[in-house]
């Protein structure tokens, strides 16, 4: 195998005497989706906060392309080329899809005049997220200066995953992006994940359901009490058995355990 895009060994966090993560491991690898399942309370957030600088481990170490990383804000994290996409998705309702894309990384015009007023590039900014959209085979939205509020929401998951795509990204964690949506929109996001992969980019997919995880994931770490209990391919189990790893009720054999 290719060497670790992302990398963590030992990870651990605490919240007051509640050891979240505990001693956690992970590898993330060039071209895959890398699924991240566990019960509630099994570390799966602490974990992506900790890679994406929303929280800082108290122990451990992160390594991004073979070098040691720290990072500590979600901002540094996102100019290393890490960016996650939350239940949430941080958009701004009431603003446009491309200024929702651009949000804080606004193009600005070029040449004396432009760079002394800081004047936006709007066509060019328009431009780069039709394009886009447009790879992600999202254009299905017609107009890119409608309100986000106007989508719908598998519309919104998409043009959030457009947006941590756009940037130079070198991983993309997605935290349970089909969680809010019905069948037909869970759909079009999971086809959305294959094209991001396509496009050779690594998502961390964060989810607690099981048919969407065994869809589209190439290996699963399975999470237990803050720990990475096993790693597994999903063609060489059935989601019985990786929910009952998950669960406790039944271990994994030893050649699974993570080493
Ligand atoms: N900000 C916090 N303050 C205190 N405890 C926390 C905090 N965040 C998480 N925890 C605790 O840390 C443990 C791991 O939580 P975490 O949210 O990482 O698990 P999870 O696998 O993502 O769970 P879920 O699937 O329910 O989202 C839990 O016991 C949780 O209650």
């Amino acid at each position: 195998m290719s060497e670790a895009i992302l990398q963590a060994r030992g990870l651990t966090k605490y919240y007051g005497k509640v050891t979240a993560l505990d001693r956690c491991d992970f590898d993330l690898y060039p071209g895959e989706v890398l699924a991240v399942i566990g019960d509630n309370g099994a570390g799966k957030s602490s974990l992506i906060k900790a890679l994406s600088g929303a929280v800082q481990p108290d122990g451990g170490e992160i390594w991004l392309e073979g070098e040691k990383v720290t990072f500590e804000s979600p901002i540094a994290a996102r100019a290393h080329g890490i960016e996650t996409v939350y239940q949430t998705l941080a958009m701004s309702p009431a603003l446009s899809i491309v200024d929702n894309m651009f949000m804080g990384r606004e193009i600005r015009k070029g040449g004396i005049l432009g760079k002394y007023l800081r004047k936006l590039d709007k066509p060019r900014m328009e431009r780069v997220a039709r394009d886009k959209l447009n790879e992600l085979g999202l254009m299905t939205i017609q107009n890119i200066n409608q309100p986000v509020e106007t989508l719908s929401g598998g519309q919104r998951q998409g043009v959030a995953v457009a947006r941590a795509a756009a940037f130079g990204s070198k991983v993309i964690i997605l935290d349970e992006p089909t969680a809010a949506l019905g069948v037909k929109e869970s759909r079009k996001v999971l086809e959305l994940i294959q094209d991001v992969k396509a496009r050779g980019m690594p998502i961390v997919l964060i989810s607690h359901n099981m048919p969407h995880v065994f869809e589209v994931a190439d290996r699963i770490h399975v999470h237990r009490l803050g720990k990475r209990l096993c790693v597994v391919d999903p063609k060489e189990i059935t989601m019985n058995d990786a929910v009952a790893y998950m669960t406790g009720a039944k271990e994994p054999p030893s050649e699974l355990a993570a080493a």
